[in-house]
């Protein structure tokens, strides 16, 4: 049965690689389903067998009476806002005046959700946090496992703190609001707020209803991996096993990061998932440090708001 167990868990791992974080489905939804239930089985029969990292609790486990809170060693920032063009121009100057090599920025889509931290130990998904006050969180590891595109364990067994959004894409929003109209309870006011009020769930059964997704966009700890720049940090991650989104782009002045905002200000309503702005950051991880932060927020990027 061990044997048996090791191997569908492996072959779980990969469908579930494939279909929640390349979007590209191996099998048939009904052969994930088969084996699932076979290893649910299994698991049921052999309980020393269940372990946190089984993609069987992608299906949620017993409630929780409360969320434990968690301390962020590493505090979890907001983001400086531009508004307009002339904002955006501002903050490349700010920028340029402090360094002594002109700065190249990496542009990515700024998820409408809920912003969360996932801890790895050896390549296991050990705890994920809300960001709560930047400092203090909400345990909702439980919750997060139930969500298919973060990796329960990674093959590479790495220590490593990932940051990114969780979000529902649109269709999920839309169906799951139809059925809470014809249960007669309140609608969700838009996909955040449904993401969130899924993540605050107490029962994972709830979340793991919800076809929540993420995307990750910063390794939050400070391990020196001798990665020089932002987008070696996002491949990193991508060669990791994590979820991040295609459409950043890198941009070697403030002229390109105006055309991307542009574009992606009309190309936003094809997406399958809602943004709410652009965050712009310098690329250079050393340039980063050099900016440094303020008492809240990086001075080496900035997030570029839609208007509303
Ligand atoms: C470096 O800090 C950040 N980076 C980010 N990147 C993206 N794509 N989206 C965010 N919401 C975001 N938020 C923060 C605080």
């Amino acid at each position: 049965a061990e044997e048996k167990a090791v191997e569908l868990r492996r072959l779980l791992e990969k469908y579930g690689y494939h279909y929640y974080v390349l979007d590209d489905p191996i099998v048939p939804d009904s052969e994930y389903d088969e084996k699932l239930k076979e290893l649910v089985d299994i698991e049921e029969a052999y309980p020393e067998l269940q372990t946190e990292d089984s993609p069987t609790v992608r299906i949620g486990g017993v409630p929780l009476d409360s969320f434990k809170k968690v301390q962020h060693e590493i505090p979890m920032m907001s983001l400086g806002n531009a508004f307009n063009e002339q904002d955006l121009r501002d903050f490349d100057r700010r920028v340029q005046q402090n360094l002594d090599e002109p700065a190249e920025y990496i542009c990515e889509l700024k998820i409408d959700g809920l912003a969360v931290s996932l801890t790895y130990e050896e390549g296991r998904f050990v705890r994920g946090a809300t960001r709560g006050d930047g400092t203090t969180g909400e345990d909702i590891t439980k919750n997060l496992r139930t969500v298919g595109s973060i990796p329960l364990r990674l093959d590479n067994q790495v220590n490593i703190e990932v940051r990114g959004e969780v979000f529902m894409p649109e269709k999920s929003f839309e169906r799951l609001n139809e059925e809470k109209e014809k249960n007669g309870e309140e609608p969700f006011a838009n996909p955040r707020n449904a993401a969130a009020g899924s993540l605050r769930q107490l029962d994972p059964k709830i979340a793991a209803n919800r076809n929540l997704d993420i995307f990750l966009y910063a390794i939050a700890d400070d391990k020196g991996r001798g990665l020089p720049s932002h987008l070696e940090s996002l491949e990193y991650m991508k060669e990791l096993g994590f979820k991040t989104n295609p459409e950043s782009r890198y941009c070697r002045s403030i002229e390109e990061v105006i055309a991307y905002v542009n574009e992606w200000e009309d190309a936003r309503t094809n997406l399958a998932y809602e943004t709410d702005g652009i965050v712009i950051k310098v690329n250079s991880l050393a340039q980063q440090q050099k900016l440094g932060f303020t008492a809240k927020s990086p001075r080496w990027a900035t997030a570029y708001k839609f208007p509303a």
